[in-house]
């Protein structure tokens, strides 16, 4: 459904967005991870084809990024939706609808449905008078007023209440189940965690991984052993009444049981501790920090 080969994305000298390329199938939940200035929001203004890329190419549905067929197959949430202040949400949606050409029945009977399933209240009231979760779900109900098969979501939740947080990701969630193939960016790895079938990590402007989580566990992951041993071992430290030492492979530990008994002791416990997934966001975004 979406293909994004190389794509690259310069300010003046800058480069915002380095060399990305990921596919996303139809029907699938992809969200982009990183911290602030990663290239996140370039990227998905290129995929929606509101930025030209300064080079590579995203395409959506089968249309080059940009083309007017695919715009009709799209629904973008900027991070910050503009909303007209002076207008109330009815207003507001029935606006977009007519610049879609959704015809009359049909764009009221989805207003009122998105707004429902988004539980918004007040839809006579002004949007400047509103709050930032209410306009939030507006903004959201402008991006379905289409229909479309593709959304692109930047930081759908960002600056949420946690309430309106799980609201807005779980209805994110259910979009899926209806069929749309959804693109979003998020700082928070618990958004991504729960509804993404797979991620790209993205640090810099480069994507430094991608592929589903339990992958990019396995792959960039690192299994930690506490070996407790009854005597002091090299690197050991004093836990509860025994020594500890925390190693990183099984060799390690064959040595740790070695040492042991060459002190008169042994090893009594052995646990292991398998990276979390944050570690491991925190883990790439640092090395690659560092080259
Ligand atoms: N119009 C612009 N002109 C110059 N530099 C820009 C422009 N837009 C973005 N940048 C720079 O490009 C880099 C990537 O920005 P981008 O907004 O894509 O990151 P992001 O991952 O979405 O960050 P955030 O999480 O803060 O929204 C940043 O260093 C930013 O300062």
């Amino acid at each position: 459904m979406i293909e994004v080969r190389d794509l690259r994305k310069e300010y003046g000298g800058f480069t915002a967005v380095e060399g990305s390329s990921f596919t996303v199938d139809s029907g699938e939940v992809f969200g982009i991870i990183g911290p602030n200035g990663a290239g996140k929001t370039t990227t998905l203004k290129m995929l929606a084809g509101l930025l030209e890329p300064t080079d590579g190419t995203a395409r959506v549905a089968g249309y080059e990024a940009g083309d007017s067929e695919m715009r009709r197959r799209l629904g973008f949430l900027p991070e910050e939706s503009p909303l007209y202040e002076e207008m109330t949400p009815l207003s507001y949606l029935q606006f977009f609808a007519d610049l879609y050409d959704v015809p009359d029945h049909v764009a009221e009977e989805r207003i009122h449905d998105t707004l429902d399933e988004l539980d918004l209240q007040h839809r006579d009231r002004q949007l400047g008078d509103m709050s930032k979760g209410m306009k939030r779900k507006v903004a959201i109900s402008r991006s379905l007023i289409n229909d479309p098969d593709v959304l692109i979501y930047d930081e759908p939740a960002s600056g949420l209440d946690p309430l309106t947080t799980n609201y807005v990701i779980d209805f994110t969630s259910d979009l899926s189940q209806d069929g749309k193939t959804i693109v979003f960016s998020a700082h928070n790895l618990y958004h991504v965690e729960s509804i993404c079938d797979r991620v790209a990590i993205m640090n810099q402007g480069e994507i430094v991984a991608q592929g589903a989580l339990d992958e990019l566990r396995e792959e960039h992951g690192t299994t930690e052993y506490h070996v407790y041993t009854t005597v002091e071992v090299q690197d050991s430290v004093q836990d509860n009444g025994r020594y500890r030492r925390v190693v990183e492979s099984m060799d390690e530990v064959d040595a740790t049981r070695d040492a042991a008994q060459a002190a008169g002791g042994s090893v009594v416990d052995i646990r292991t501790e398998e990276s979390s997934l944050e570690e491991v966001f925190l883990d790439l975004a640092e090395s690659e920090a560092e080259t």
